[in-house]
């Protein structure tokens, strides 16, 4: 009864969920803003002023690192504290034999002036941060301590097994109902310094799929937008005394003498940080994004960063060959490893998975532990994916994603065998090793899939370029309609 009313439902009423899959920083959600942007793109153009606050903070999350990095007394960070309980049984590469506080070398001069001069950002990423967290309004956000005494509700425990349960039918629990998340924000050991730039070890800024921070950034949203005194219009958010757009904005000047200090970039150099490649980088366009009418483009919102937590659905309409309108439903996931034990609610009842695999990170770590390698991680969630019994019937598109900031870093002379010893002597162009990452994802697909039948489907993209996506989309979604339509007929 239950098949012949699974069959009657699909018939009448056809539907295509598709699962986005990959570890955090990915760019899972941007092939979700992707899919909005070619799909209701009027809905993402009216979100994009809302975006502006994920901006700022990004933009104020760069200030951080760099002063940071700059600091005089290094010996205050506490990278090791990331270590406890890492997982022994993943291949570990230390992109840096030595700590940070061991690296002695340019100085930047003006350090305290710097320092003195973008304070007033340090209040600001935390009413950003409030903002965001708690879209009814700055006052309900009491359960925030002081600066860098955050706490989380959500389990941050990194130390569970990077293992998916494999085929378990009790696996497919429940699918959590939403909880609000507070982001996390850990109490450096080391927090002694007074000023709040100084040694703070900073998680990312998360916030929960279920609470709707864009509601204080929209237009006519909580934030204020006076209307004239006179004329009655409503005018923009720059005209609020208490917009973050005039704390940015007086930082300015300071942001970009700061990015352009040669000592500062030779000191970014040394330590080996190339902000270029983070998530969220806008430095090199400070005065356009800190100018008081600021409006964010389409680059700019693909380009944001907000790590996810929960579950984003995203639903659509989309005409399929028999002319009907299917319902596509689009599950953006947390990438991060305390995230990943979510996923599996949602196996049931998919008909494709996309998976991302940054194939530039293959020199960078976990954000989450710094002793795994990114791309050994990608791997080895990639074949747990691949594995599972439960995903066997469904269809697998692979994006080997982040493809311009690989060949990028290949350009700048950064060697693949350094961190990956077994890619040997092979040359070190983008050709190469973009090939050869596409066979070794393929070889692990077909060496442990359970289904010897699947197709897979790999795309070499970088999701934030729009025009190159676009053409991607369609061909995935023809792909996942066809698949579709077969799968129907066999019902
Ligand atoms: N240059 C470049 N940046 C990218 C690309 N794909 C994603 N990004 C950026 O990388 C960052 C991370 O992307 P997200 O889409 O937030 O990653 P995610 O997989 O959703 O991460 P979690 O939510 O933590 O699981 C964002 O700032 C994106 O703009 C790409 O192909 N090239
Ligand atoms: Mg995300």
């Amino acid at each position: 009864m239950l098949r012949q009313e699974r069959k009657d439902r699909i018939r009448t009423r056809p539907e295509v969920n598709v699962l986005l899959l990959g570890q955090s920083e990915s760019g899972k959600s941007t092939t979700l803003k992707q899919f909005q942007l070619l799909h209701d793109s009027a809905a993402f153009h009216a979100e994009r002023i809302a975006w502006r606050a994920v901006i700022y903070l990004n933009l104020v999350k760069s200030m951080r690192r760099i002063l940071e990095s700059i600091a005089p007394e290094t010996d205050a960070f506490d990278d090791h504290e990331e270590l406890d309980g890492a997982e022994a049984d993943v291949v570990i590469v230390s992109a840096d034999g030595r700590p940070p506080s061991a690296i002695q070398g340019t100085k930047v001069p003006n350090y305290d002036l710097y320092l003195q001069k973008l304070e007033p950002l340090v209040e600001l990423e935390e009413r950003l941060i409030r903002l965001l967290s708690s879209p009814d309004g700055e006052e309900e956000a009491t359960h925030f301590g002081p600066w860098g005494n955050y706490v989380s509700h959500f389990d941050g425990s990194e130390n569970q097994p990077p293992m998916l349960a494999n085929g378990h039918p009790g696996a497919v629990a429940a699918r959590p109902s939403p909880t609000i998340v507070i982001p996390q924000k850990k109490q450096s050991s080391s927090t002694h310094q007074s000023n709040g730039y100084r040694h703070q070890t900073q998680k990312e800024v998360a916030v929960h799929s279920t609470t709707n921070w864009k509601k204080n950034f929209a237009l006519g949203g909580s934030s204020k937008s006076p209307k004239s005194a006179h004329s009655g219009e409503i005018e923009g958010w720059w005209e609020d005394p208490d917009d973050p757009v005039h704390v940015i904005n007086a930082c300015a000047p300071a942001m970009m003498e700061l990015w352009r200090d040669r000592n500062v970039r030779k000191r970014l150099r040394e330590k080996r940080i190339l902000l270029e490649e983070t998530s969220g980088f806008y430095l090199n366009e400070i005065s356009r994004i800190t100018a008081k009418k600021y409006i964010p483009t389409n680059d700019d919102v693909l380009k944001a960063r907000l790590k996810t937590m929960g579950v984003n659905e995203y639903t659509f309409m989309i005409r399929d060959g028999m002319n009907r309108g299917v319902e596509w439903r689009i599950y953006d996931v947390g990438g991060a490893r305390n995230q990943r034990q979510a996923w599996i609610p949602y196996f049931d009842d998919i008909n494709a998975i996309i998976f991302l695999a940054p194939i530039s990170a293959f020199d960078q770590t976990l954000a989450e532990n710094p002793r795994v390698n990114r791309l050994e991680d990608s791997l080895q969630l990639w074949k747990e994916i691949v594995s599972h019994k439960l995903l066997a019937k469904v269809d697998f598109v692979l994006f080997l994603n982040k493809i311009d900031l690989l060949q990028a870093k290949l350009d700048t002379g950064v060697r693949l065998n350094h961190y990956m010893p077994y890619y040997g002597d092979r040359p070190n162009d983008y050709d190469s090793v973009s090939k050869y990452f596409r066979t070794k994802f393929s070889n692990v697909h077909s060496n442990y899939t359970p289904n010897k039948e699947r197709e897979l489907y790999i795309h070499l993209t970088a999701v934030t370029d729009t025009r190159r996506t676009k053409i991607i989309i369609a061909d995935v979604r023809d792909i996942i309609i066809k698949a579709n339509l077969r799968k129907m007929r066999l019902v």
